[in-house]
């Protein structure tokens, strides 16, 4: 099934067309992987979905609705969920309020019933607390749970950032550049959280990275940008074997 579809998705800057007539689907359960020369688009395509960016044209469909239009803090509970490329966590904060804030767009409660800590807000908190658990013990993150995060390795400060993803349940999960900053070791344990993220969660993983080994590791089918526009579109092996991928990368 369609979790989600860009349709003829556009957006310009001044002259420059970052992201130029593109269309792919994600299919529920793959994890899709968006790779491409520097420049190409890639972030600016996770902008358009996050709603950060207003696309100059195109539609973009998530579960069978438009979101081309929806505003940017509804989308985290739709059920899509996002880390960035340069790590973005409340530095001064632990890691279990870090991964707390995740579980934002759940908040059903109202301030006044949260002001009397009324039993619903009690119940509330504690689902939200339970599910943050679970997410800590998935990511084996116990041992930091009390931790800042500036005094974190950079590998761990990365598995937190998935794990305050995680903390939404989303549907979808938007992952920007997993490796990035990472050693050898720590890019494979990310494989292994992508893997069981697809597999025992059952999330959908959209994903933009330069490591083709991560990359023909994890995903399902990879979609090729060069200036904003589709150049290749298929499985690992598939866009590898390319003659306008390889190109591309070479520069000829
Ligand atoms: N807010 C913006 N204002 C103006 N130009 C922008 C903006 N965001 C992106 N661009 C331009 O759009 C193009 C695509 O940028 P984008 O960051 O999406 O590329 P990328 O494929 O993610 O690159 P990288 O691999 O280096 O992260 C570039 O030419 C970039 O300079």
């Amino acid at each position: 099934m369609t979790l989600f579809a860009a349709e003829n998705l556009a957006i310009n800057f001044g002259g420059v067309k970052a992201v130029d007539g593109v269309t792919f689907d994600i299919q529920e359960g793959e994890c899709f992987t968006i790779i491409g020369p520097n420049g190409a688009g890639k972030t600016t395509i996770f902008n358009l979905i996050s709603r950060i960016y207003d696309s100059t044209e195109g539609r973009m469909m998530f579960c069978g609705e438009d979101i081309t239009t929806v505003p940017p803090h509804e989308i985290a509970g739709r059920g899509i969920a996002r880390t960035f490329q340069n790590i973005e966590l409340f530095e001064h904060a632990s890691v279990l309020q870090n991964l707390l804030v995740g579980r934002h767009c759940h908040k059903t409660t109202s301030l006044w019933s949260e002001a009397l800590f009324l039993p619903s807000v009690r119940k509330a908190e504690l689902a939200h607390r339970e599910k943050v658990e679970e997410v800590i013990d998935f990511l084996d993150l116990q041992h930091y749970r009390d931790s800042m995060i500036m005094n974190l390795p950079y590998g761990v400060r990365k598995v937190v950032e998935l794990g305050r993803a995680l903390c939404t349940e989303p549907k979808l999960i938007l992952l920007d550049e997993p490796s990035s900053g990472l050693n050898v070791e720590e890019t494979q344990d990310m494989s292994f959280w992508i893997e069981d993220i697809k597999k025992d969660l059952g999330i959908t993983v959209l994903m933009v990275e330069h490591d083709m080994g991560l990359v023909s590791e994890v995903s399902d089918r990879v979609l090729v940008l060069n200036y904003g526009r589709m150049l290749s579109y298929g499985t690992p092996q598939e866009v590898q074997n390319d003659p306008e991928v390889i190109k591309a990368y070479l520069g000829g």
